[in-house]
């Protein structure tokens, strides 16, 4: 089963194409990265995949929900069953951890304040952060803000997590770790698509890799790719 499924698609910024004739499948429970120079399409894509850009043409369907002609009802049910790690989606720095994941639970349509609150524990405990909930935002270092970030991500069991950049602005241990956070969530067989960098981290972790390159993506599984340079 696909849980992302392009065909021919065109990823738009306004009226500018960033990519054409896009087609790929990432099947229920795969990880792959998406790389390529700044400015390339990365963000963009990944935009239009949770239906914050809409589908130029072509066809698509990410868990389930077609991309084509999706109506603004439509989105919400989108983005319930994906988890959503990027710049845009940053927490709210004043409330705590644990209102910062209430307010998603809230949003999604959750009720009985005590299963929240165990679900609040429950991926807080995920990403191992098990004593942070009454703490604010700011009392947290960088990595644990992105584990607070990848928690609130996993609250409604995604399908597909997507994610832009999250090892960015960390140091490398941190980075490391984070990392290793995503490959024991795709484990326990949540999908990924990563948006990175971090060529380090891809060797180290080696996966199918998408790359965006002169507004085309490149797919390692059917190609033989240049990585050198960003
Ligand atoms: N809000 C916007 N409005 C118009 N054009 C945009 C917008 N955001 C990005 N673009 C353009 O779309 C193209 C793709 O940008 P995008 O952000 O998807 O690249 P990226 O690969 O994610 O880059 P980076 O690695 O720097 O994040 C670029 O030419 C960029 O200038």
């Amino acid at each position: 089963m696909a849980v992302i499924e392009l065909h021919d698609a065109y990823i738009m910024q306004e009226v500018n194409t960033v990519l054409q004739k896009v087609s790929f499948r990432l099947e229920k429970g795969e990880f792959a990265y998406l790389v390529g120079r700044t400015g390339s399409g990365k963000s963009s894509l990944l935009k239009t995949l949770y239906a914050d850009l809409p589908l130029g043409g072509g066809t698509g369907t990410v868990a389930d929900v077609p991309l084509q002609r999706l109506s603004r009802s439509q989105v919400p049910q989108l983005r319930r069953k994906l988890g959503i790690i990027f710049q845009d989606f940053q927490l709210l720095f004043d409330r705590s951890v644990a209102d910062n994941l209430l307010f998603v639970l809230n949003a999604t349509g959750w009720t009985g304040k005590a299963r929240k609150k165990q679900r609040i524990s429950e991926v807080l405990m995920r990403v191992g952060l098990a004593n942070v909930a009454g703490k604010m935002p700011h009392q947290l270092s960088g990595g644990e803000q992105q584990r607070v970030v990848i928690a609130r991500a996993l609250l409604n069991e995604p399908l597909l997590l997507l994610a832009d950049e999250p090892t960015g602005n960390l140091d490398p241990d941190v980075a490391d770790s984070i990392m290793r956070l995503f490959v024991e969530i795709n484990h326990a067989g949540t999908a990924v698509l990563m948006a990175t960098h971090n060529y380090p981290l891809l060797r180290q972790y080696p996966q199918r890799i998408l790359q965006c390159k002169d507004g085309h993506l490149l797919d390692s599984a059917t190609a033989n790719l240049e990585l050198s340079g960003r």
